[in-house]
């Protein structure tokens, strides 16, 4: 918004829409990028998981291009692996919020100005909500949908919650089909022993040393 000549004007400047321009590069690249490594390496470590999404690519599309309402329709490649990797290697770990007010919650008290801290990554890992195998890669726990899951059904999301929820969330789980479809189309890929497993946070949860991945054509 910007006042000219005593007037209110709505709508963005060039430097607002340069903002928009720079935040939907830096929330949008990184995030998918890391969401397809570790689908990835999480594949290549289940491998009979691998081959149920390569199947049902190739059931769907053949070798041809994947098209959007189709992929739509991919069951182990959406709701079940996607899923599961974003519940267990979710690229953002934890969501900041910060209150403008004194506010209540779970019969705390806290003043305004203090900073709130979300811990996604260990709400997606606790065994009283997820069961016992909550650190394990189980994609079978997404078959009937997020709702049903877990105890609760908020305790699943890898891209926020509320009025500040991505905006990309839509767009990033088709270009993650698409590619995802694209390379079981064409690739056999397994890890590589020089892999180390080591998830860590620079912004972003990746692996530490890399991901070696070893593709085959098919
Ligand atoms: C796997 C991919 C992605 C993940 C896991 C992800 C995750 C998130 C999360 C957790 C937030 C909420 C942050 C908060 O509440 O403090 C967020 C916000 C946002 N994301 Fe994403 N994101 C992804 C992809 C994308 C893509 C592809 C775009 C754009 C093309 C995008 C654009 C944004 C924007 C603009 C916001 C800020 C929304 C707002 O504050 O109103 N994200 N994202």
């Amino acid at each position: 918004m910007k006042e000219s000549n005593g007037e209110l004007n709505i709508g963005m400047s060039t430097e607002d829409i340069i903002e928009e321009c720079k935040l939907f590069y830096f929330a949008g690249m990184e995030t998918t990028s890391v969401l397809l490594t570790w689908t990835t390496i999480v594949l290549s470590m289940h491998p009979e998981w691998r081959e149920l999404a390569r199947e049902e690519v190739l059931n769907h599309f053949g070798r041809a291009r994947p098209d959007f309402d189709r992929l739509s329709r991919l069951k182990i490649v959406t709701m079940i692996i996607l899923y599961e990797v974003l519940r267990l290697y979710p690229p953002v770990i934890f969501l900041n919020r910060r209150a403008y007010k004194e506010i209540e919650l779970g019969g705390i008290k806290y003043p305004a100005g203090v900073n709130l801290l979300m811990p996604l990554l260990f709400i997606h890992h606790d065994p009283t909500i997820w069961g016992k195998d909550a650190s394990e890669f189980n994609p079978e726990r997404f078959s009937e949908g997020i709702s049903n899951a877990s105890k609760y059904q908020t305790a699943f999301f890898p891209f926020g919650w509320g009025p500040r929820i991505c905006i990309g969330q839509n767009f990033a789980l088709l270009e993650a089909k698409m590619a995802l479809c694209t390379i079981l189309q064409r690739f056999s890929f397994e890890l590589s022993p020089s892999y180390t497993h080591a998830p860590y946070t620079v912004i972003t949860l990746r692996p530490e040393h890399g991901a070696q991945v070893k593709l085959k054509k098919l």
